[in-house]
């Protein structure tokens, strides 16, 4: 399994449809916890001050990360920034 630290800052367009940005974020929802059900997005954390997240991601390649990421209903509207992440040897908490 390959871990990574996923940023996204958010920034709907002021004049987006109501309705669009409400079915959006309804579906941004509905997707992100079913991945958080599956394994694969193990973290999310609201970035205190900003439209953001920092998210931990476990997932089997780089290809497998794109295509979550891409398929996020806010892919369109987000700025998105990938850190691979190893295992410090200093962790008294490695993970399996
Ligand atoms: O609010 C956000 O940070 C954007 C996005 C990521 C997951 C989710 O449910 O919304």
């Amino acid at each position: 399994m390959m871990r990574f630290a996923v940023r996204m800052d958010v920034d709907l367009p002021r004049d987006l449809d109501p309705a669009v940005v409400q079915d959006t974020l309804a579906r941004e929802k509905a997707y992100s916890q079913q991945l958080q059900r599956n394994g694969e997005w193990v973290h999310i954390w609201r970035i205190v001050g900003a439209y953001s997240n920092l998210s931990v991601f476990e997932v089997e390649s780089n290809d497998r990360l794109h295509e979550i990421l891409w398929n996020l209903p806010l892919f369109p509207y987000m700025t998105i920034e990938v850190t691979p992440l190893a295992v410090h040897p200093s962790d008294i908490h490695p993970p399996q």
